[in-house]
C-alpha cells in the first residue's frame, strides 16, 4: 500500500471541515489489518527505537509507549509525508486566524530541517501500548517551540475483537466556559487528525482560541496498540 495513494484518497473536504468545526476527525480506514499487524509486531524489537516510556513514572497514565528511531519505517515516512503535505495549507490557515506569525513550508523536509536548526532533531512518531486498567489523560504533544498543529493517530488493535473501553478523547477547553469533550470511535487500522494544542474556533464575533487536549479512556479489558504519528520532532 503507497501512501500518497491512501492520503490523496481520503475524503479531505469531510475531514478539513469536521477538524475546523471539532478540533479532531475521523480519517476512515489508513491501513490494513496485516500492517496494523507488522507494526505492533515492532514493539519488541528495540533497534527500532530510541527510547521506551513508562507512562506511570510521569503521571502520564498508565501504560507504556517506544518513540521510532530514524530511519522511520517506510510506512510510516510515508504517512507522516503525505499527511504534512496535505494538511501544512490547512495549518497555515489556522495560524493566520490565530494571529501567529508561522508559515509552514509545503514539504515536511523543510519543515523538519527548520525543526532541526533549533536542536528540535528527534523523531517523535510513536507506537503505544496499553493493557486493561491503562489510560492515557489528557495532554498536548508538544515538544519545543517548532509545533505543526495537527496530528494523527492510528488504531493498530481491533476493538470488535482485542480490547474494550480505551476510547479516544478529545477536550476543548473553551476561554472562561466549561470545556467539551468529543469520543472518537476508530476501527483497526482507522485514524484520527485532531489538534495538537490551540486552534481557531468561529464565533459569532469571529474567531477565538480554544485549548485542546488529548487523551485514552480506560482500557476495560485486553490490549489496545497505537501509532501517533506526530508532525514536529523533539528536543
Ligand atoms: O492511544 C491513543 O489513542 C492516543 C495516543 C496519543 O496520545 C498520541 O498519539 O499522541
Ligand atoms: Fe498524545
Amino acid at each position: 500500500m503507497h501512501a500518497d495513494n491512501v492520503v490523496s484518497r481520503l475524503d479531505w473536504d469531510v475531514i478539513l471541515r469536521d477538524l475546523d468545526e471539532f478540533g479532531v476527525a475521523p480519517t476512515g480506514p489508513l491501513l490494513d489489518r496485516q500492517t496494523c499487524l507488522e507494526l505492533r509486531a515492532l514493539y519488541d524489537h528495540d533497534e527500532h527505537f530510541r527510547s521506551r516510556i513508562v507512562m506511570q513514572r510521569h503521571g502520564f497514565g498508565s501504560g507504556e509507549y517506544k518513540y521510532f528511531a530514524n530511519p522511520l519505517p517506510q510506512v510510516i515516512a510515508g504517512l507522516r509525508r503525505g499527511f504534512y503535505e496535505r494538511l501544512a495549507p490547512f495549518a497555515n490557515g489556522w495560524n493566520e486566524r490565530m494571529g501567529l506569525d508561522r508559515h509552514y513550508p509545503p514539504d515536511i523536509d523543510a519543515f523538519l530541517a527548520e525543526c532541526q536548526a533549533d536542536g528540535q532533531t528527534k523523531p517523535t512518531p510513536l507506537l503505544l501500548k496499553y493493557g486493561a486498567g491503562d489510560y492515557n489523560c489528557l495532554h498536548q504533544d508538544v515538544y519545543g517551540v517548532h509545533l505543526f498543529p495537527v496530528q494523527l493517530v492510528i488504531l493498530l488493535s481491533d476493538p470488535q475483537a482485542e480490547f474494550e473501553g480505551g476510547e479516544f478523547v478529545m477536550t476543548e477547553q473553551r476561554p472562561r466556559m466549561q470545556s467539551r469533550a468529543e469520543v472518537v470511535p476508530l476501527g483497526i487500522g482507522q485514524g484520527a487528525l485532531f489538534a495538537v494544542n490551540d486552534r481557531p474556533k468561529a464565533g459569532s464575533r469571529g474567531d477565538y482560541r480554544v485549548k485542546m487536549r488529548h487523551g485514552v479512556s480506560r482500557i476495560r479489558s485486553g490490549a489496545r496498540f497505537t501509532m501517533g504519528v506526530i508532525f514536529h520532532d523533539a528536543k
